[in-house]
């Protein structure tokens, strides 16, 4: 697997592809690889003739310049990652190559980013919709896989695709879990080994929560419980605890409509997200019986 840093060379390679009649799959990242990312890129792999794994950490993106400079940076360690799993290229650009002197345009997704991670993290999402638009330009990509983990990233990024008529198709996969439940996250690494015992509670709890709804309990006392078993856990300081509609973010949900409990939470200094669908079977099929 060869590494690429330059827009030119990415070109010349995607156009010598086309030429073969081949199709791409792209899988963006910010590196610090684990089996999240390599089960987008087994996916990507499966779909596609050539796959470009991309490794940015994307300063636009990030609203606390501590958190940029936290950030895990280990390319080396990424593309030995990579290289049993049959991606073609790792694109690794610089700033100059995406930011190059001048840049001034910033694509701004409205509606599904401005609720959870949109309003907790602003100018969040403005980063992401427009290096993801420059991504999938520079990859010439037909699909680009992205994970369920960052589930509202998903959303913003099919609406981007959309809205901007990309011929590029966006290929949602499910969140890949640490055998304690825990989703797999590059900030993960920052976790002291205490806090990484109390992770799981994340996902504990909101399956907990979900149960809780799908069998009729109002949601309000079931998100309340779910708050207090995180703060006494350790993760008192929550960003948002909310069930939303699925796929249109912009709602919160009622019983009669099943939808999905989003989380952001801090622990140890780092922010942790998960989700959850909640499948309101009894709630709903109760709700549809007929009145006696
Ligand atoms: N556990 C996971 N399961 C499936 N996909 C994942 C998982 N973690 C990350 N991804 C996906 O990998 C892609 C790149 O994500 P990124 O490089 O930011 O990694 P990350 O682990 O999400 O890091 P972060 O700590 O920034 O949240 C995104 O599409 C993201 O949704
Ligand atoms: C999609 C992405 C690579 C854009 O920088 C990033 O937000 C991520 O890693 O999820
Ligand atoms: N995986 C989402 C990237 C971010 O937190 O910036």
């Amino acid at each position: 697997m060869n590494i690429i840093r330059t827009k030119a060379e990415l070109r010349a390679l995607t156009e010598g592809w086309r030429r073969e009649g081949k199709t791409i799959g792209v899988v963006p990242t910010m590196g610090a690889l684990h089996a999240g990312h390599l089960s987008l890129v087994e996916a990507a792999c499966a779909a596609t003739d050539r796959v470009i794994v991309t490794l940015f950490v994307n300063p636009k993106q990030f609203n606390s310049p501590e958190d940029l400079a936290k950030y895990p940076r280990t390319e080396h360690s990424d593309a030995e990652k990579l290289a049993p799993y049959g991606a073609d290229i790792l694109y690794v650009p610089d700033g100059a190559q995406m930011y190059p002197e001048g840049f001034a345009t910033t694509v701004s997704v409205t509606g599904v980013s401005e609720a959870l991670c949109g309003a907790t993290r602003p100018g969040h999402f403005d980063g992401v919709a427009t290096v993801v638009a420059k991504l999938l330009l520079q990859t010439d990509a037909d699909q680009a896989f992205f994970g369920e983990k960052d589930y509202q990233q998903l959303q913003v990024v099919r609406r981007l695709a959309q809205d901007l008529d990309l011929k590029t198709t966006i290929v949602g996969c499910p969140t890949v879990r640490e055998d304690d439940g825990l989703a797999m996250s590059s900030r993960n690494l920052r976790l002291s080994a205490g806090a990484r015992v109390v992770a799981p509670i994340i996902r504990e709890t909101l399956s907990q929560a979900a149960i809780e709804i799908s069998e009729g309990s109002p949601i309000e006392t079931a998100l309340q419980g779910a708050r207090s078993r995180l703060t006494k856990a350790g993760l008192g300081e929550i960003d948002y605890l909310e069930l939303r509609g699925d796929p249109d973010l912009t709602v919160l949900t009622t019983a009669d409509r099943p939808g999905r409990i989003f989380v952001a939470a801090w622990l140890d200094g780092v922010r942790l997200i998960d989700n959850i669908p909640v499948h309101a079977t009894s709630q709903q099929e109760r709700l549809l019986e007929p009145a006696e």
